[in-house]
């Protein structure tokens, strides 16, 4: 029986603590010590180790003194915080290269990620599979939505469409929106927008490359 997914009241964290608190839960699932240290997180995430104590201050959660965090409960409500053993069942639109990667990648899984069905609208990719996907056209997406309690949409379709796609997503259902396309979408109040654009990771980067004196390192 899948845990039941319940709301969490306001949002309580300003967005870089959210970002590092991924972090957090990425290096603990790696983590083999049953406790760790601020300073440890701190150093292997090359961050400062007064800012890890005062994200983790946002949690419902206190570490011992002198000891360190308890891993696995640290973990646990991270896990909480972040909904992880709660499975979402997610769909993505535009099964080119890099719909089909996000697919057929099997790591989603560990974030309570599910890729439920695959869309598109090229009829030469339409009844093909991608992994245990078939792709299926727009006609089907309120249905599966439905079929599926999907919140959340993934746009994988070139920039000129994805504001169409949104539009139609949201009329469908869709809720929250993981917008892999290079544009800003224009949504009503309530939809939630995620952008991810790795090329704009890369600036981040070279930003920090040119200012850093690389032959120290
Ligand atoms: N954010 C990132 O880091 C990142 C990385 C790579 C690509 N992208 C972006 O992701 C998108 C997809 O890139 P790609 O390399 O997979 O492109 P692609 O051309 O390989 O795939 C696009 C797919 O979308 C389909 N499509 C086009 N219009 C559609 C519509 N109206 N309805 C349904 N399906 C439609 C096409 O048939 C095709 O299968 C692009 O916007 C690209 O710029 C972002």
């Amino acid at each position: 029986m899948p845990a039941e997914k319940k709301h969490k009241g306001p949002i309580m964290f300003p967005k870089a603590t959210l970002e590092r608190l991924k972090l957090y839960h990425t290096l603990l699932q790696e983590e083999k010590n049953e406790y760790i240290s601020s300073d440890e997180i701190a150093r292997k995430l090359s961050i400062k180790p007064e800012q890890v104590r005062k994200d983790i201050t946002y949690l419902d959660y206190s570490g011992k003194p002198k000891v360190g965090y308890h891993v696995s409960s640290l973990l646990d409500t991270l896990d909480e915080l972040f909904g992880t053993k709660v499975t979402d069942n997610i769909i993505i639109v535009g099964a080119g290269h890099l719909g089909k990667a996000l697919a057929n990648y099997d790591g989603f899984e560990n974030y309570g990620i599910s890729v439920v069905a695959i869309f598109d609208n090229n009829p030469e990719k339409l009844g093909t599979y991608v992994g245990e996907l078939v792709v299926l056209p727009l006609d089907d997406l309120g249905r599966v939505i439905r079929r599926f309690n999907v919140k959340i949409g993934t746009i994988c379709v070139p920039g000129e469409s994805a504001q169409k796609i949104a539009d139609l997503l949201i009329k469908k259902g869709i809720k929250a929106i993981w917008n892999f396309a290079p544009v800003i979408l224009e949504v009503p109040e309530g939809i939630l927008v995620e952008n991810e654009d790795i090329a704009r990771s890369a600036l981040t980067l070279k930003h920090l490359l040119d200012r850093t004196p690389t032959e120290k390192i």
